[in-house]
């Protein structure tokens, strides 16, 4: 019996994807194909893109939910960081690995205030809120402060164009074997470009639906 599959957790997650299926965005309609690939790209015009799409909820997939719930529980993390919270699915996944670690910290950030009211209601229902520390804002200023000394596990999950900017801001505080998984890294090739050269401490590989799965190495 974990916490993942047992309730509150497993039929919550399960309304939770059901809703998250059928939540539509007129910001996105509205945006022609070029456009939307412009904005997902951009380093300047993320929040403004994010703000355009913030009814759909853009949560990792059951099977990446399982693997953060596995990569956590295997590698027995007690500090973990996460970028991009939206309404909390994946934040339940890993909230689940530390309640079964036998407890932690884990600390969220996302700019979208309805979002973060969102993830808080939905990480009480499950029990789990007493181990997430939500953050309001832009990661890049939300993350430079109030970290812990060792970061056990990271999950980027955000905006794309930032992901090795984000990367810079935790790398100093990984500790050796730490794990980082990139969700749609394809679409951030100077970080895979980062995580995947030789002699800068990690060793990193494809995994699955589009995630780069990384270990800080020494
Ligand atoms: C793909 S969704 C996250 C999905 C979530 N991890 C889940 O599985 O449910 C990305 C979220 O990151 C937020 N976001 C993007 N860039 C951000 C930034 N620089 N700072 C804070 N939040 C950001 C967006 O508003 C959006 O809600």
């Amino acid at each position: 019996m974990t916490t993942l599959t047992t309730s509150p957790l497993a039929p919550l997650l399960e309304h939770l994807f059901e809703q998250a299926d059928k939540a539509t965005s007129p910001g996105l309609a509205a945006l022609s194909r070029e456009e939307r690939d412009r904005l997902f790209h951009s380093k300047t015009e993320y929040r403004n893109f994010y703000g355009l799409i913030k009814d759909l909820w853009l949560p990792v997939s059951r099977r990446t939910g399982e693997l953060l719930y596995m990569l956590a529980r295997a590698s027995g993390a007690r500090e973990i960081v996460e970028f991009g919270t939206s309404f909390g699915i994946s934040t339940l996944y890993l909230a689940a690995a530390l309640r079964d670690n036998g407890g932690g910290r884990l600390i969220t950030t996302e700019f979208e205030p309805d979002k973060i009211s969102r993830a808080r209601q939905n990480l009480a229902a499950a029990g789990l809120a007493d181990l997430v520390e939500f953050r309001q804002g832009d990661a890049l200023e939300t993350l430079v402060a109030d970290l812990p000394g060792s970061i056990d596990l990271v999950l980027m999950d955000g905006a794309k164009s930032l992901y090795l900017e984000i990367l810079y801001i935790l790398e100093g505080r990984l500790r050796q074997g730490a794990i980082v998984i990139a969700d749609d890294a394809d679409a951030c090739p100077e970080y895979l470009g980062h995580v995947r050269a030789p002699g800068r401490g990690y060793m990193s590989t494809p995994f699955s639906e589009d995630i780069e799965l990384s270990m800080r190495a020494c």
